[in-house]
């Protein structure tokens, strides 16, 4: 199947003369969660409003349902809901009447079941008589993603969905995307919050200064660039790792009461098999074990790093 988004080449200049986007390419498939990390001024959003058509692109394309997004405005809007990272809208307008409005925006129908639908599932229906400028911040921010949401969107693009968020929220908005994309909406987000990329997406983008540095299935990319660890915890304390055992990848921790054995997640199973029978022929003994695996963190901050 064609991508629902295809983008070439993608370049941004901005009038300052600022590069922001340097030759991005990307294709987003159809049902898919993107994932976008990068550092501030990595160019998310700058990315995200060329294809939402609230930029324009100094150089290359954006398609998006197989719509050129500078030619075919309408039309590319249209497919798209935007939660944007801040509330641009008039703060005496009722939630009801600010999610309803921004349906009849994009040429729908009125449709008050569904609006109704999106407002309880956001945990908003109480407050849909009340002006925005009465809610707190928190629910300033449902209304955005409400308001995105209400015309139905294919593609739901999240800058930045849950910075400053409580826990309720943010549990509440991932519902809503399990439910959406359950129902095959294709939904990008842009998050500094890792976890969130680990936990809900498909594949991950890392983009910095400009620059997509890879876009990878996520199981994929922690298996690739993952890196795992296995530590014993040591009966008696050792001064050095002995002969035999040395440029194996172990290490020693602190007071010489753990050793540490840094090893390749996807091969080497049978090696730690051999260690521990190795530790046991030199007289080691450890009382107990643990493992940890980079988390997407890691990779992320060695691949920023990688491309200072
Ligand atoms: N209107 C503008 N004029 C000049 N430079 C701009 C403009 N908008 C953004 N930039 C610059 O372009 C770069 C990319 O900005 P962008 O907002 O796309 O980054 P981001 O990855 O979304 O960052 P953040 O995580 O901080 O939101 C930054 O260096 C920013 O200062």
């Amino acid at each position: 199947m064609a991508p629902i988004i295809s983008i070439s080449n993608l370049t941004k200049t901005y009038s300052n003369g600022f590069q922001a986007l340097k030759g991005v390419s990307l294709d987003i498939e159809r049902g898919e969660i993107l994932a976008l990390l990068g550092p501030n001024g990595a160019g998310k959003t700058t990315l995200i409003s060329i294809v939402c058509g609230i930029a324009n692109p100094s150089g290359g394309s954006v398609t998006v349902g197989g719509y050129d997004v500078v030619r075919d405005f309408r039309a590319t809007r249209s497919l798209i809901g935007l939660v944007p990272q801040e509330l641009t809208t008039d703060q005496f307008e009722t939630v009801w009447n600010t999610v309803s409005f921004s349906r009849g925006l994009h040429g729908k129908r009125p449709n008050p079941e569904y609006i109704e639908k999106i407002l309880r599932d956001l945990s908003l229906w109480e407050k849909k008589d009340n002006m925005l400028r009465q809610l707190s911040g928190g629910m300033k921010r449902r209304v955005l993603i409400a308001k995105a949401l209400s015309h139905e969107p294919e593609i739901l693009f999240l800058d930045e969905p849950t910075a400053g968020v409580d826990v309720t929220l943010r549990k509440d908005m991932w519902h809503v995307v399990e439910r959406l994309r359950a129902s095959g909406v294709t939904i990008i987000l842009t998050t500094h919050y890792i976890e969130e990329a680990e936990e809900a997406a498909d594949r991950v983008g890392v983009i910095n200064g400009g620059e997509l540095l890879l876009v990878e299935e996520k199981r994929a990319l922690m298996a690739k660039l993952g890196r795992k660890q296995l530590i014993l915890d040591l009966n008696e304390p050792i001064d050095a790792i002995p002969e035999p055992l040395n440029g194996n990848g172990l290490s020693l921790g602190p007071n010489g009461l753990t050793l540490i054995y840094d090893f390749d997640a996807q091969h080497e199973q049978s090696s730690i098999a051999a260690l521990l029978s190795k530790l046991g022929a030199e007289g080691i003994h450890f009382k107990d074990l643990s493992t940890r695996q980079s988390s997407l963190e890691d990779i992320f901050v060695s691949l920023v790093e990688a491309g200072k």
